[in-house]
């Protein structure tokens, strides 16, 4: 393995960490092994970042800290300037509202068709309805999506679900998305469709953390890697590729 060159400490004092883990250590309870381990990481605003690593290596556990769905056992979990660990539970819902999330099975509402998907999560922040009714339309079109607003979720293909998805997790113009496999169920050009759209977001301003199985799109894209073996990180690398390059 080679050295860790790590990307984001390059811009000095100045540089903006919308998240940062300190010696992160996460151990499940009952479990003997560590799911993260020792792992320091600081990414900037507007950074898109892979998190690579083989089944169980810690990627959706280090996705869920930043969520706070989990408290780290040791070390501290910063976002947005913010040690999260310390958040008392009733600002938690504040620090997600910044973090738009997708996931490898979409999680859309079945019952409710694409518009109210996205709307529904303007509605449960308590946004207008005069908001929601021009930003749900702006985020399917920017997902190309304007036309099948009324459909409902099972008369999408795979590739639009996810798509309704990111309109949801960008609707609200979050800090940060967090993208968990999002292309895991998706065929080639679905993916490439997808990650697309992840990247016009990122250029947006917003972050995007996202872990992945994909080394096409990781060779293609060339973003930043962070590597994970048994937790711990093992590569970081600015322009990096799927595999370890040494
Ligand atoms: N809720 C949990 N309870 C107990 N152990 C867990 C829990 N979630 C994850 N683990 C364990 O923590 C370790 C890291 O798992 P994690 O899901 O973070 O890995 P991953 O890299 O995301 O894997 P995959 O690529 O399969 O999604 C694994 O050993 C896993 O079994």
């Amino acid at each position: 393995m080679n050295g860790i060159d790590r990307p984001g400490l390059a811009t000095g004092l100045d540089s903006i960490h919308v998240i940062r883990f300190e010696k992160v250590v996460k151990t499940y309870p009952g479990q003997s092994h560590t799911a993260l381990d020792q792992v320091s990481v600081d990414i900037e605003k507007g950074e898109f970042v892979f998190l690579v690593g083989q089944s169980g290596s810690g990627k959706s556990t280090f996705l869920r800290l930043i969520l706070r769905e989990y408290r780290p056992t040791s070390g501290k979990v910063h976002v947005a300037g913010k040690e999260i660990n310390r958040l008392a539970s009733w600002k938690v819902p504040r620090l997600r509202r910044q973090i738009g999330t997708v996931f490898q099975d979409f999680r859309l509402l079945q019952n409710k068709t694409v518009a109210e998907n996205v709307g529904f999560a303007l509605q449960v922040i308590g946004k207008s309805r005069s908001h929601i009714r021009t930003a749900v339309p702006e985020a399917l079109d920017l997902v190309g999506l304007g036309d099948k607003a009324d459909r409902l979720p099972d008369e999408l293909s795979g590739g639009e679900q996810q798509r309704v998805a990111i309109a949801r997790a960008f609707v609200n113009k979050p800090m940060i998305l967090i993208a968990d496999e999002p292309t895991g169920n998706l065929d080639p050009t679905s993916s490439s469709e997808i990650m697309k759209l992840l990247d016009r977001i990122n250029r947006t301003g917003t972050t995007v953390v996202m872990a992945t199985h994909d080394a096409g799109i990781v060779n293609e894209m060339r973003k930043r890697v962070i590597e994970l073996e048994h937790g711990r990180v093992v590569r970081d690398e600015a322009s990096g590729i799927y595999g370890n390059q040494n």
